[in-house]
């Protein structure tokens, strides 16, 4: 039996939950969906009386939750999730909806109101589709509701007010939980159980269903648009090769069929961004002349074989600053462009092609531009540019993967091998490395560092410090970032004096900046900088577990009670097997290793830490902060 097809179609996606109500992330974790949880900050204040029926009102605001985060992850963070599910939750009696009470008064005033009734609860439910194209972000919302019909048994004053003072009713609609005291006042209960607890599951399955199967075309012609696909179990749902995982895909051949146009031929190319699109569905007509769609095209694997390829593309162009000359407007011929990079005009014209084909560059007749999204991160000069991550990329870890068989076969670094004599650790031995290799690692960190210091430093609410010190903060992008949104902050950076040596030319210029310190040392031999807040960012996942112990016991000693630490990683979901980035990172060998926010939790309470907080925070690095104990601990 294969309870879990519909929901291993998002395996391999970044979905995001924007609820913060834990009952719908219980339900969804309980059936092995991998999601990140953010909140939305969409106010429920739509005018109820403009929806005719109740459930509109909660797939509207389903839908607008959903959206909220949708755009805001795209925007703030710079990472647009594959999939928003946003979800709202009503009850009503009579005309009335009641969604969560204010205060206990409005607990009263609602749970009196369905004593001895019975009561509707709707649930309503939006998917939101994304991607982003040319920056813009692009969403496709599927919504459905579910109604489930509850009788309340007689209640008395005393009941009522007993259950409101419990604190239950607070934070859910209607003002009472079924799942928990509230299941107390329960006559009986018509439909979805969990449709009531925040979240149509079951629903919510058939949605994906029909979104992710595409339903043969006698099964099309019997759907009506908004019901739910005859799937009454998902047993007959495989998983295996096939990629109908594009839910665009479907949606055109569903067009297709009810628009009567007909199939035979018909070619129905993916919406999907990226250059690797070789997929169509060709339906075929069989022998009783049913119009059948073949195998599947295995795009995902495609995508895959074909990556190297288009990775390479980007660092080729890169590294010749195609992307430089082409910013701002700029259209040039693939002569003009030979010329200024003094390459081949037919290799040229080639590279051109595969970045136009991968999104990086439009073609028009007058030559080659920049896309939005290559102005922003691939012009070297650009705040949020991407440029120094590439190149160290292609220049480092290329040569580190192509050795990737004999790594996983001895399970070791392969940097000798990829770089000869060189030490694993650019800045350990200062004689031995260029100039500009360090700073070229430099230049790569801090790139990466403009992308997430903002989110980092935002993760949590650190008012309560007065002196934070970043051990290995490299340039200070994190440091500046946190002195801005922190100005009594006084904000230490403490490296290793090659590093230091280097960051003049990384510092922001302007009358408003405020000063950050920059300290040399070495956080395994020398004394730390004192401050009551720590920070560690992509540090301990490259360390083994010798120099973690080193590291975290100094820094454990010399924080007071009420001091806390802070590390920015990637944090693994508790299967380890999400986010992909993280992942394909430990395939670099270092002798340190990726975490579960569980891992880092136990870590830091190892070195007494607690109250340990994990922020995922959808940007590239996630935080997680723990407070020193205090001595009543
Ligand atoms: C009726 C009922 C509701 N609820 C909860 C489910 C929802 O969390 C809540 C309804 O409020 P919602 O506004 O739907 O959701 P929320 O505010 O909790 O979370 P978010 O807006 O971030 O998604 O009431 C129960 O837990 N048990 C119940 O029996």
């Amino acid at each position: 039996m294969a309870l879990k097809p519909v929901i291993g179609k998002l395996v391999s996606k970044r979905v995001v939950l924007a609820s913060a109500s834990p009952r719908r992330q219980e339900i969804l974790a309980n059936v092995g969906l991998r999601f990140e949880v953010v909140p939305s900050w969409f106010k429920e204040t739509l005018e109820k009386s403009s929806f005719a029926v109740p459930y509109e009102y909660a797939i509207e605001t389903a839908k607008q939750k959903a959206l909220e985060v949708a755009n805001r992850m795209h925007l703030k963070h710079l990472r647009t999730p594959d999939i928003v599910i946003g979800a709202d939750t009503i009850v009503t009696v009579g005309k009335q909806i009641l969604e969560k009470p204010v205060d206990k008064q409005d607990a009263y005033k609602m749970l009196s109101s369905l004593s001895g009734k019975e009561h509707s609860v709707f649930t309503g439910v939006a998917i939101v589709h994304c991607s982003s194209k040319d920056n813009r972000l692009e969403t496709e919302v599927t919504d459905f509701y579910e109604e489930t019909k509850v009788k309340f048994a007689e209640l008395s004053e005393e009941l009522l007010w007993e259950y409101i003072h419990s604190g239950e009713p607070m934070d859910k609609a209607g003002g009472y939980g079924i799942q928990a005291l509230g299941g107390m006042l329960v006559e009986y209960v018509h439909g979805d159980f969990l449709n009531v607890v925040g979240f149509p599951l079951n629903h919510f399955c058939k949605k994906l269903a029909e979104l992710y199967y595409p339903p043969l075309k006698h099964t099309i012609q019997h759907v009506k648009h908004d019901s739910i696909p005859s799937v009454e179990t998902f047993e007959n749902l495989s998983d295996g090769e096939s990629d109908s995982s594009n839910p665009m895909q479907h949606k055109s051949a569903n067009k297709l069929e009810r628009n009567g146009v007909p199939l035979s031929g018909a070619i129905h190319t993916p919406v999907n961004s990226g250059s690797i699109q070789p997929v169509c569905t060709v339906a075929v007509e069989n022998q009783s002349g049913v119009m059948e769609y073949p195998a599947k095209f295995p795009s995902k694997i495609v995508e895959l074989m074909d990556g190297f390829r288009a990775s390479k593309a980007l660092f080729v162009a890169s590294k010749l600053k195609v992307f430089d000359l082409l910013k701002d407007k700029c259209i040039l011929k693939p002569v003009d462009v030979a010329n200024k990079i003094e390459a081949s005009v037919c290799g040229t014209e080639r590279l051109l092609d595969a970045c136009a084909s991968l999104g990086l560059l439009e073609k028009t007749h007058q030559g080659y531009s920049n896309t939005d999204s290559a102005n922003t991160y691939l012009v070297s000069d650009r705040e949020y540019s991407l440029h120094g991550y590439i190149i160290h990329s292609n220049d480092r870890l290329w040569h580190l993967f192509t050795h990737l068989e004999v790594a996983v076969k001895e399970g070791t670094m392969q940097t000798h091998q990829a770089f000869g004599k060189e030490t694993e650790d650019l800045f350990q031995d200062s004689s031995y490395h260029s100039v500009e290799a360090k700073q070229r690692f430099m230049t790569a960190m801090h790139s990466i560092a403009k992308l997430t210091a903002r989110d980092v430093a935002t993760a949590f609410d650190l008012s309560q410090f007065r002196s934070v010190c970043d051990l290995g903060g490299c340039t200070g992008v994190l440091a500046h970032e946190l002195v801005q949104k922190n100005p009594n902050l006084n904000v230490t950076v403490f490296d290793l004096p090659d590093v230091i040596a280097n960051v003049s030319c990384f510092q922001p210029s302007g009358q408003h900046i405020t000063p950050v310190a920059f300290t040399a040392g070495d956080f395994f031999k020398d004394n730390l900088p004192e401050a009551d807040l720590y920070i560690l960012s992509l540090i301990l996942h490259d360390l083994n577990d010798e120099k973690i112990h080193i590291l975290l016991s100094k820094i454990s000693a010399i924080c007071k009670p009420g001091s806390a630490l802070l590390l920015a990683e990637i944090v693994l979901d508790e299967e380890k097997t999400h986010p992909p980035r993280a992942v394909l990172q430990s395939l670099s060998m270092t002798e340190g290793k990726q975490r579960s926010g569980s891992e880092y939790k136990q870590l830091l309470e190892k070195y007494g830490f607690t109250n340990v907080q994990i922020k995922i925070t959808g940007n590239v690095l996630d935080a997680i902060l723990g407070f020193k104990k205090t001595s009543a601990h």
